[in-house]
């Protein structure tokens, strides 16, 4: 068995060192013997390594490592010859180093670039990990990872092609648009620009929606291209639509060419975090679906997956091909599980209210529905805030995204006025009815806890008020006619929990009563949303006292005055430690706010819900569902 390699001493020939009788010496090689010739590959492999150590190391461990190279090779190769073998080092590599790091400590030396280059690999695979965990089944077993965003037929316009990006930017620069990411698609300035189809279009003027808004005007052309986005808008901002179009172009494409079968689709699935989200964003859908069908295109079906409706119905719907699925994430991952859906066409994920999804606690599910995917996805996520965990949530789901940002997110819709109130608890439900003659309705109230709704709806009974209630403990039946007699103006007013209508779209909602601050900014921000919707002004009244935490009271107290808001004297009062942290420090000048929730008034490490969460892992618990213990998307 030869030990030599190509790098090494010429080849020894030790055995054929006979001579041929024609006397031709000059091959000849004289003869080392074989212990000879391993302490010389000892020295060198020796040398080699103690180059590559400080040399006090390299002295300490030069020995021991020959011994130790020797004693095995020797051991392995030549045991007779186990004598010279000499003990066996008694340094490991982890005590090598530790030994290393122990002088680079003494000698007060920085990492070496060596140490900087392996922290940043042990990210790269910390990020691939994440990665790998949402890529689908089928994706992980044939080691496939997507690197490259998905292509669509779309593309914009020649003359918008052919502007600068000089001048796309003045475009977004004029609707306060941010952008990141690679190779961005350009900003559109009309919908017919985007090459939306006619019947669509005249849809849209019909409800009065002619121009895009900032967050459509550039987050449509992203999606119609086919990249993976998050988009940050305000809230009332247009986000339905800037999600909801790209999947009916999807399916028109995608029908137009070759028709659903039964048990075929869906194309594209857009998830919500609650019932009531995904039943008003399908009934958009399905409204603009209804057009296109009138005008002579195909027509495509919605399959609305959402608790409360019978399976029965919906596999009903499925048998015939269905081309859309909006959904709460509970239900959707239900049907996949039992094979009553299949994700074996599905191109398109969208997220809505993503920030919402993650903290009620459905991350696993979206995970897990991730999975179904046979092939690569469009994923676009929707947020109107930006919490650390769904930062890294898209940074770990998206591939090469493009951040479509329309102002700060968490920060209030401007077209609201925002006035707090300090009340009393004892005082709060009289001063409601006060409250209420304030404009005229229909006018929504938010109180956190359940018991709280129901007292207030039926105070306001009591004094002839037309209200209705909705909180997580009523039924569907319950939610659904509270939601539906107070949208067609039936009834005044809405007194409501905040999971129960997170992100519904109420028109004309002329004034929001937050009867309590609630726990999180977000939330805050949330609630006063429902009003100041489609460019219009709208009233967000709070009522603030002891009760609430400093903490929030310190984040509404730089919300307001990001806005431009009075800040009522109470606030004013309040110590507030960022009242020392120049936003001059800042890059940029910027308001720097709390990384994990978005909070103004305080830093991550005083961050309330954060610690609320940590509570919750400690405990054991998902953190699924609200303060009623609700589950939005429950089966
Ligand atoms: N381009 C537009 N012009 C005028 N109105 C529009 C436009 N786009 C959407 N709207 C209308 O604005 C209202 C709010 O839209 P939407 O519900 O999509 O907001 P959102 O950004 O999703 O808000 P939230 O974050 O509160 O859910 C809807 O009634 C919608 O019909």
């Amino acid at each position: 068995m030869s030990h030599t390699t190509s790098t090494e001493t010429p080849p020894p020939r030790a055995q054929d060192n006979h001579h041929d009788g024609d006397g031709d010496d000059d091959d000849y090689v004289p003869y080392v013997p074989v212990r000879k010739r391993k302490e010389a590959q000892y020295e060198r492999i020796a040398s080699r390594y103690n180059q590559r150590l400080p040399a006090t190391v390299a002295a300490a461990n030069g020995k021991d490592r020959v011994r130790d190279h020797k004693a095995r090779a020797e051991s392995e190769d030549d045991s007779e010859d186990d004598r010279a073998a000499g003990p066996r080092s008694t340094v490991n590599l982890v005590e090598q180093a530790v030994e290393l790091r122990k002088q680079q400590l003494a000698s007060g030396m920085e990492k070496t670039e060596e140490e900087k280059r392996l922290e940043e690999e042990a990210k790269i695979l910390e990020a691939h990990k994440q990665k790998k965990q949402l890529a689908s089944a089928a994706e992980l077993a044939q080691g496939i990872q997507y690197t490259e965003a998905m292509r669509t037929s779309w593309h914009p316009p020649a003359h918008i092609r052919a502007k600068t990006p000089e001048q796309h930017e003045q475009l977004r620069e004029k609707f306060h648009i941010i952008v990141e990411g690679e190779d961005v698609p350009p900003p559109i300035p009309t919908f017919k620009e985007m090459r939306i189809p006619k019947p669509i279009l005249d849809y849209l003027k019909s409800k009065n929606i002619k121009k895009p808004t900032p967050i459509q005007l550039q987050g449509l052309p992203v999606a119609f291209s086919g990249r993976d986005m998050i988009g940050i808008a305000f809230t009332g901002s247009g986000k339905t639509l800037a999600f909801s179009l790209p999947l009916i172009m999807l399916a028109l494409e995608c029908e137009g060419k070759l028709p659903l079968i039964q048990g075929e689709g869906p194309v594209g699935v857009i998830l919500c975090p609650s019932r009531e989200l995904a039943r008003q964003t399908y009934e958009n859908i399905s409204a603009i679906c209804q057009v296109l069908e009138r005008a002579g295109h195909p027509l495509l079906r919605t399959l609305l997956c959402i608790g409360g409706i019978s399976m029965h119905d919906q596999q009903h719907t499925l048998s015939k091909g269905v081309h859309m699925v909006v959904a709460t994430p509970g239900r959707l991952q239900d049907m996949l599980e039992k094979q009553k859906i299949n994700f074996n066409i599905c191109r398109y994920l969208c997220m809505d209210e993503a920030d919402r999804m993650v903290d009620m606690g459905f991350e696993e599910d979206v995970r897990n529905i991730m999975s179904f995917f046979r092939h690569q996805r469009q994923t676009v996520l929707y947020s109107a805030t930006m919490p650390k965990k769904i930062q890294d949530f898209a940074r770990s789901a998206l591939v090469k995204p493009v951040v479509v940002n329309v102002g700060r997110a968490g920060a209030a819709n401007l077209d609201v006025i925002q006035e707090v109130e300090y009340v009393k608890d004892e005082a709060k439900i009289i001063y409601l009815l006060e409250c209420l003659q304030k404009t005229a309705p229909p006018v929504l109230v938010f109180a956190e806890n359940k018991h709280d709704v129901d007292d207030i709806y039926e105070y306001l009974l009591l004094k002839g008020v037309e209200a209705v209630a909705i909180h997580g403990g009523k039924t569907q039946e319950e939610r659904e006619y509270a939601i539906r007699s107070f949208k067609s103006y039936k009834k005044d007013v809405l007194v409501a929990s905040d999971v129960a209508s997170k992100g519904l779209d109420f028109a004309d909602i002329q004034h929001v009563i937050n009867y309590d601050m609630p726990k999180e900014i977000e939330d805050y921000v949330h609630r006063i949303g429902r009003t100041g919707r489609s460019g219009k002004t709208g009233i967000a009244t709070t009522f603030i006292n002891m009760g609430c935490s400093e903490q929030i009271l310190l984040d509404l107290k730089h919300l307001l005055r990001e806005a431009n808001q009075r800040i009522p004297p109470v606030l004013l009062a309040l110590d507030d430690p960022m009242d020392h942290i120049s936003t001059s420090n800042v890059p940029g000048g910027r308001l720097r706010s709390c990384t994990f929730c978005g909070g103004l008034g305080h830093r991550i490490t005083e961050c309330p819900k954060l610690e609320a969460h940590r509570r919750a892992q400690m405990a054991g618990r998902t953190g699924r569902g609200d303060a009623e213990g609700h589950r939005g998307g429950e089966l």
